[in-house]
Order: C-alpha cells, then sequence, then structure tokens
C-alpha cells in the first residue's frame, strides 16, 4: 500500500510504517500527479482534496489529521466512493489555552478584568463547549450561541443577534459552511461588526471566512474601541497586512497547535484508518508520544489565585511570542509571496508547545511549607478549572 502523507504529520512514520509505504510531501504540492499511485492520502488543512483531484488515482482512503474538514468535498468524495475520516476534538484544548492567554493580553491591555466580562461562545461544539466549560468551571457568565443544537431542542442557548447585544467578548468557534441554513461564510458581516458593543473583543481561531475580513478592516478604521484578535484570515496564506496591524494579536493560524493536539490529530486517523482496513489498531500514542511533562513551577499559595492561575497559564503558553513571531515576519517580508511563505514557515517550525495539563503546579508558602488555608484551596480549585490537573500543595523541604 502507499500512502502519501503531508510532511507536518507528527510520528506519521511510527503510527503508518507498519501499513505501508510512506511518501511525505508539502502540503500545499499534494495533487492528482503526486497520487497516481497512492492507496491513501494523509492531509492536513492546506491541502483542499475534491473528488476530481483523485480522479483516475487508486486514493480510497483520505484522512485529515485535523478537526476542520471544510478543505475536503466531503459529498463529492462519499459519492466517488473515497472514504474520509477526521479527528474531531483533537486539538481542542490547545484552543482554549489560545482563548485563555488572549484574554490574560486584553485584560492587560485594556485595564478590564475578563473574569468580569460576559463571553459569548458561538458555535459550541468541540472547541466552543469546552472552552464553555473552562470559563463557567472559572466563574465567568458566558452566553452560547448555536443554533443548530438549540434547532434539536437544547436548551440555554441565545441567537447570535442577542449574543451581540450582551456580549462584552465573542470567541468564534463554528465550522466553515459555505451554503446551508446555518452557513457561516462572513457570519460576522459589516452590519453585525458594526453593531459590536463599545469595546468589545472579538476573537476568530475558527476559520478566515467567518468573520469578513475587509468588512472588519473597515470598522477598525474607523471604531479605535474594538480589541480584536486573529487567529485565522481570508485568503490564508495570504494575509491583509492592514488587517494584521489593526489587531491586538495577530498570529498564524496556530491556536490548536501544541504537540498534544496534532499528536492526537495522527492517532485518531490511524485508528480510523486501521478500521478501514479491518486492521487491529495496535499502535497507541500512549506508547509513541512524549510523557515527559513541562516541569514543575511553583508559585506562592497566600497570592491572589487570578494572579496564580494567570501565571500558570503565561508559563505554558503566552500568545504575546506567537503574536511577536508573526509581526517581525509581515515586517520583514518583501511582497506577498514571501508573506506567504513566511506564514507556512512559522507554521512548519512551530515552536514545542505543551498543553496545561502537563505542568505540576505546586502551591507553596513564603516559608516553603505546602500552602494551607482558603486561599490555598481557592487557588487549587481555579488552577484545576484553568486545565492544571496536576495543581496541589508542594512542601519544599522534600
Ligand atoms: N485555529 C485553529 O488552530 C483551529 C483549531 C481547531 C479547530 N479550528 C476550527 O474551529 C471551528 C470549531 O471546531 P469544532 O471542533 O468545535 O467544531 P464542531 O463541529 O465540533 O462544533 C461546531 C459547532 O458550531 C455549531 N454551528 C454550526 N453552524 C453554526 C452557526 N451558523 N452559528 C452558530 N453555531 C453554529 C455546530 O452546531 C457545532 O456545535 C472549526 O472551524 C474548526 O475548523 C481551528
Ligand atoms: O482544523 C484544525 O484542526 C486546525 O485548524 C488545525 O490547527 C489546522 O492545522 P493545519 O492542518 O493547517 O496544520
Amino acid at each position: 500500500m502507499h500512502i502519501v502523507a503531508d510532511e507536518n504529520i507528527p510520528l506519521v512514520d511510527a503510527f503508518f510504517s507498519d501499513l505501508g509505504r510512506i511518501t511525505r510531501l508539502p502540503g500545499r504540492r499534494i495533487d492528482g500527479h503526486a497520487l497516481q499511485d497512492a492507496d491513501v492520502l494523509l492531509v492536513r488543512s492546506v491541502t483542499p482534496v475534491a473528488a476530481a483531484t483523485l480522479a483516475g488515482t487508486p486514493v480510497r482512503f483520505v484522512g485529515t489529521c485535523t478537526i476542520g474538514t471544510d478543505h475536503l468535498d466531503l459529498a463529492g468524495l462519499a459519492a466517488a466512493g473515497i472514504k474520509t475520516a477526521s479527528a474531531p476534538g483533537c486539538n481542542a484544548r490547545g484552543v482554549v489555552e489560545y482563548v485563555l492567554s488572549c484574554l490574560l493580553v486584553l485584560s492587560e491591555r485594556t485595564g478590564r478584568d475578563w473574569r468580569k466580562l460576559t463571553v459569548g461562545v458561538v458555535g459550541v461544539g468541540e472547541v466552543g463547549g469546552r472552552l464553555v466549560a473552562t470559563l463557567e468551571a472559572l466563574d465567568v457568565h458566558v452566553l452560547r450561541c448555536d443554533p443548530p443544537r438549540a434547532e434539536q431542542a437544547e436548551q440555554g442557548f441565545v441567537s447570535l443577534d442577542e449574543l451581540i447585544d450582551q456580549a462584552d467578548v465573542i470567541s468564534l468557534h463554528v465550522p466553515l459552511e459555505v451554503t446551508g441554513r446555518h452557513a457561516t461564510r462572513h457570519l460576522l458581516d459589516t452590519a453585525r461588526l458594526d453593531r459590536l458593543r463599545p469595546g468589545a473583543w472579538l476573537i476568530n481561531s475558527s476559520r478566515g471566512p467567518v468573520v469578513d475580513n475587509l468588512a472588519l478592516r473597515q470598522v477598525l478604521e474607523a471604531r479605535g474601541d474594538l480589541q480584536v484578535v486573529l487567529d485565522v484570515w481570508e485568503h490564508e496564506p495570504d494575509v491583509d497586512i492592514d488587517l494584521a496591524v489593526r489587531c491586538v494579536l495577530a498570529t498564524p493560524h496556530i491556536a490548536g497547535y501544541s504537540l498534544d493536539g496534532k499528536l492526537r490529530g495522527t492517532e485518531q486517523i490511524y485508528r480510523e484508518l486501521c478500521s478501514f482496513l479491518g486492521r487491529s489498531a495496535d499502535k497507541t500514542l500512549a506508547e509513541l508520544s512524549p510523557s515527559q511533562g513541562v516541569g514543575t513551577l511553583l508559585l506562592d499559595s497566600a497570592t491572589p489565585p487570578e494572579w496564580v492561575v494567570a501565571k500558570a497559564l503565561r508559563y505554558v503558553y503566552d500568545v504575546r511570542d506567537d503574536d511577536a513571531r508573526f509581526r517581525s515576519m509581515l515586517v520583514a517580508a518583501t511582497g506577498v509571496t514571501q508573506r506567504k511563505e513566511g506564514f507556512d514557515r512559522l507554521r512548519k517550525e512551530y515552536p514545542l508547545r505543551r498543553e496545561c495539563q502537563w505542568l505540576a503546579v505546586g502551591l507553596a508558602d513564603a516559608d516553603g511549607q505546602p500552602g494551607t488555608g482558603t486561599r490555598t484551596g481557592q487557588c487549587e480549585r481555579m488552577l484545576k478549572a484553568a486545565g492544571f490537573s496536576g495543581a496541589r500543595r508542594h512542601d519544599l523541604r522534600g
């Protein structure tokens, strides 16, 4: 069996080499020509796959090691008898940590405490659902908007227009759907962007075209009060530089780029392919992935819990690093081609990032003894709510 795989799929050899011969290619260079004798195609989000691309090739299985599937023509591939698989939820936790990091930065820049703001989550699936759960565990007031779920008679949702009227912060987590009753392309258009509350924060880490980027640039030119964070862009990797400079934080589609998230994506597609082939999936991520944590961070258990959580979050992931790398690439690039190449390079060479679960947070008092008292309990509870499952009272005396 011949497997053609995007070169940016980690552990592809470890998982798939027993199943067949593997050819690794840059995702944007995978086309019908490269698939002439391929049986299996493993992609990431940058490779559009239509039935026409695979016509005349032996490909019978297409797996994307990503959450999003908007680059796959699912209906066309199914009609052509080609099995497709994706990796639901694989990097959702990374996106939650990205959003939390953005909230910390926006709080610092505006002087508004994010925990006291109303956060509107649009799209409450794998990512949005985890974000809602995390924010609510941190006692943040959340509004949920998800018309497809609301239509299933589920309770607790508001309409998008109600959310826009009431939310101080809007975080987008919808799939990109170009057609249909719940289409999301340009979900935020000029009219809705104009209606954002004064000083609103908008975070888009879903897909670029969910926000009309030209309209957003024009609204930002007129409204300096809005605080916008974009991780995803219309026409990636060709980013509108005039829009990027108007964003408080701008990053190159890396919100979900924790190593853990990417590895889970590889494992999920390995399992899907084994099931398609009728073979048992005998390899597991637990065996093949790095088992080491990212160390221990000692924090003073007598300091306010929100400081403790902010410090631990910044230690694990700080979106300002990604923002700085992206901006310096945009400044250094001369012309569109270099900007596009720079966008892809920052993603390909993305630094090691682990998730909060891997950081052991030790809570000790100023004398190095395990924290006691109400505040320590609050710190522990908030750390766990934020995802630091390894938080505990720590005795520095050994
Ligand atoms: N930036 C990144 O690195 C990154 C990482 C992971 C996922 N994503 C993207 O984030 C988005 C969310 O991913 P997910 O795994 O949570 O998807 P999901 O399918 O699990 O959830 C999406 C939710 O949106 C809802 N929805 C659909 N249409 C809607 C509409 N018009 N208005 C409101 N809600 C609507 C669905 O009912 C569903 O509950 C996708 O676009 C995905 O591609 C980006
Ligand atoms: O859909 C997803 O899972 C995410 O957007 C993911 O981060 C995309 O990463 P890529 O496939 O472009 O490397």
